[in-house]
């Protein structure tokens, strides 16, 4: 044991050094539990949005009061991520992130007085004209009320019919200009219709927007609000529960989750058979105030994601899940509570209420609409009679048969009957226009091209989702509505007896009325039944559905449009409906490829000026390249002077001279030689007076030249031996010295009328083969 003495000695030399650690330790204590101390304080903040029932802490001043101090202007940032799990139960929703509160969007909605400009646009549907009228009397309104404020632009009215959805329902439009920068108001009036029309495709691209995992979850926040109003008719569905709106009502849903909730004003509703115009005026007024406030800088107000109230976004985020079931694609965004998910049957939300006494009061948020059982669905007929689409196709000369299949007498068939010359397929491939129905079944399509003239009538959809009628009653329905159209030309003058008494039996079928023949289901069957009627099928089809199209049967002539050489041009000329349109495009040109062995294979390419043929010859001739079809059809697009095209954008002027076609020919048949294509193509026959020129690959051009001609008979005989064959098995006679390029393609034996039905004398008529030679024609 050391002594006294001994101990002091040793306090004496290591003092020094013994009070410095102790020092450290100490000073190292401190900071640890100062450190620990201030993140417990942290942690009694409650996470934002609250979904679930409010606590009583939270009505009392929780979670509010937090906003509170922040809307105050203290410059808070929370770190949810760092909520203990404890906290994360009473507020459901799990969200990583900051809230910026000191400028929450929502009080100032994105809007700059001192450079934004604020643009409402009002988008539209309608089918009967209900809503298009009170649409544009509202922008009127609009225009004059808001004149005199110096950063609200003069509103615009959209019709749903006609714009490209992604120009604007993926994004808000572009604007640019360095001093001042465009802010989108977005307000929506529809109509509902339980038929298909225009506004299912509108919805169907919200949703998929929505579920697009590659699109942002809000791609729309940047719009200021938006605001939806339906017009309905209560006499056939008198509730909501009954169909009542219900398309406005999802159109209001979906854009409230595109835009992150910027509702700035309550989904509006009327009765067209009761308040719908007094209900249309106060909703036009509410709008015309928000739109006041946010020019104004007042914000979109309460109510709105950001300003409080965040009941209303957590109750979509849950619809949201539910709406997402079966969608592979789509991404959960935000883990949601599960229980919620199962807030649609209502009996055994009561029992679980029952069994759990101590849960808390279940919110019922009436902006929302998850908590009833959806009900069965109920597969619709595609063009039922009582729809307008129904009348508008009868008034334009169609016979409907069954709920979706369409038949048409062409004006080559009525000009046939009457001597008066047939369609270029006469020429090219000895098809007698008197002899052939225009049929399809499926007048729906998935294409909104800009040069059809049914848009906006016709419906239209990615996929099938119609009642579906029976092949053999269809070939029934279409052959009987072509023969009572055939018969109604019997006391037309001119029309010459034996061509009438051979149009009594029908030789061909063209199935390229309107839509898409291989949408329907049965397409194979009903092919089937024509064939073993001898009657040859040329089918054309879009190039939007390669699994349909690799699953097809041979067909005497097998068509793709090509529309476009390349995806942004194919984008606006064709306005597919499917996002991934190039590529199923590209897949149905190597489908092609490999079914040109086993029958005539077929690109059609419709030429509009402006839209894509210049510096497109290299483009397609890469297409063709690619899918080495036996013959490319080049076509002007024929005007049809209908306001519906004008508002897809087509004039006169965009319609081709048929020198302008020939020129695209010679282009296109050059590139084509560049390629050394093996076999090489060349040009073989032409139709001067419907501006159409054939390419053909010269496995049709023999020694004593083209045959672009069909023997149908034997097409039918190898199609009944049942073994392979190939196209060149079923080569017809040779194309006949009048088609062929260079001699303008009209048969001699017939007549040339003019409009009026007057005899064409000799006359001028520009002709392919030397560069816009002029054929005498007699
Ligand atoms: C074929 C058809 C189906 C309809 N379906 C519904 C419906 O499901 N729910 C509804 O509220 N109104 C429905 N309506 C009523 C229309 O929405 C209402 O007449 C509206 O005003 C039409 O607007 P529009 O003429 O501007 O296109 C339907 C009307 C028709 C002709
Ligand atoms: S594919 Fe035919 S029917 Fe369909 S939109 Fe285009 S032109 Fe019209």
């Amino acid at each position: 044991m050391p002594d006294a003495a001994e101990l002091l000695y040793l306090w004496h030399t290591y003092r020094l050094p013994v009070l410095l650690a102790a020092v450290a330790v100490f000073a190292l204590v401190r900071l640890t539990l100062r450190a620990r101390g201030k993140r417990e304080k942290t942690a009694t903040i409650p996470p934002p949005g609250s979904p679930g029932p409010l606590s009583k802490d939270v009505k009392d001043g929780g979670w509010p009061d937090v906003l509170g101090d922040s809307r105050e202007g203290k410059d808070e940032v929370v770190s949810v991520s760092e909520q203990p799990p404890t906290r994360a139960k009473a507020g459901p929703k799990r969200v990583t992130g900051v809230i910026r509160t000191k400028t929450s969007p929502s009080r100032d909605a994105g809007f700059d007085l001192t450079r934004d400009e604020l643009q409402p646009l009002l988008f539209f549907s309608s089918l009967s004209g209900t809503t298009e009228k009170a649409a544009s009397k509202l922008v009127a309104d609009l225009q004059a009320s808001t004149e005199a404020a110096p950063n609200v632009l003069p509103p615009k009215l959209l019709d749903l019919a006609y714009i490209d959805y992604d120009d604007y329902f993926i994004a808000p439009p572009k604007t640019s200009s360095e001093k001042r920068s465009i802010k989108y108001f977005y307000l929506i009036a529809i109509p509902t219709y339980n038929i298909d029309t225009v506004l299912d495709n509108f919805l169907e691209h919200l949703r998929e927007t929505h579920h697009d995992f590659r699109i942002d979850t809000a791609p729309l926040s940047a719009l200021l609000g938006y605001s939806v109003f339906g017009f309905g008719n209560k006499e056939g569905w008198p509730t909501e529960a009954e169909g009542f709106c219900s398309q406005a009502k999802e159109a209001d849903k979906w854009m409230a989750k595109l835009t992150g909730r910027k509702r700035a004003f309550p989904l509006g509703m009327g009765d067209v058979n009761g308040d719908a115009a007094e209900r249309f005026d106060e909703w036009g007024m509410g709008v015309e105030d928000v739109i006041r406030d946010i020019s104004a800088g007042r914000g979109l107000g309460e109510g709105v994601p950001g300003s409080g109230d965040a009941v209303e976004s957590d109750e979509e985020d849950v619809e949201d899940a539910q709406d997402s079931e079966g969608d592979t694609q789509a991404q959960p965004k935000v883990q949601r509570p599960k229980k919620r998910a199962d807030l649609g049957d209502l009996e055994d939300l009561g029992r679980s209420v029952q069994k759990d006494p101590s849960s808390a009061p279940i919110t019922i948020d009436f902006t929302t609409y998850s908590s009833s059982k959806k009900p069965t669905p109920v597969v619709k007929e595609m063009v039922p009679k009582s729809s307008p689409t129904y009348t508008a196709l009868t008034k334009q000369g169609y016979t409907i048969v069954g709920s979706h299949s369409g038949v048409k007498i062409c004006r080559w068939t009525k000009s046939a009957l009457r001597g008066r010359g047939s369609c270029y397929k006469y020429s090219f491939y000895g098809i007698k226009s008197h002899l052939c129905m225009e049929t399809t079944p499926s007048l729906s399509c998935s294409n909104k091209c800009v040069f059809c003239w049914r848009h906006g009538t016709n419906p239209v959809g990615t996929t099938w989702r119609w009642q579906v009628d029976p092949p053999e009653a269809i070939y029934a329905g279409v052959t009987a509505g072509h023969y009572r159209k055939i018969k109604m030309m019997k006391g037309v003058p001119g029309v010459r007896a034996e061509r009438f008494a051979e149009a009594m039996r029908i030789r061909h079928c063209a199935l390229s009325l309107v839509g898409e023949p291989i949408f329907y289901p049965h397409i194979n069957e009903f092919t089937a039944l024509l064939h073993a009627d001898r009657i040859s099928s040329f089918l054309v089809c879009n190039a939007q559905h390669p699994d349909q199209l690799a699953a097809l049967k041979p067909v005497t002539q097998l068509y793709v449009s090509i529309d476009a050489s390349n995806k942004e041009s194919l984008r606006k000329i064709d306005r597919p409906l499917h996002r991934d349109f190039w590529e199923r495009f590209t897949r149905c040109l190597d489908i092609l490829r490999a079914k040109r062995l086993t029958q005539r294979t077929v690109f059609r390419l419709t030429l509009v000026k402006g839209f894509n043929i210049d510096d497109e010859a290299e483009g397609y001739a890469d297409l063709v390249a690619r899918g080495l079809p036996c013959f490319v059809e080049v076509k002007g697009v024929t005007y049809c002077g209908t306001s519906t095209s004008a508002a897809a954008g087509l004039t006169m002027q965009n319609v081709p001279f048929y020198g302008e076609v020939c020129a695209f020919v010679d282009a296109l048949v050059a590139a084509l030689a560049r390629r050394s294509l093996d076999p090489p193509y060349g040009i073989a026959a032409e139709h001067a007076h419907s501006c159409c020129v054939l390419i053909a690959s010269t496995r049709f051009l023999k020694p004593d030249g083209w045959h672009t001609t069909i023997d149908y008979d034997r097409f039918f005989d190898c199609l009944r031996a049942g073994t392979a064959f190939a196209p060149e098995d079923y080569m017809g006679p040779p194309t006949p010295e009048w088609a062929l390029w260079g001699n303008g393609g009209f048969d001699p034996r017939d007549e040339r009328v003019d409009r009026k039905g007057r005899p064409k004398g000799p006359q001028s008529v520009p002709v392919g083969g030397g560069g816009g030679r002029v054929l005498e024609v007699a």
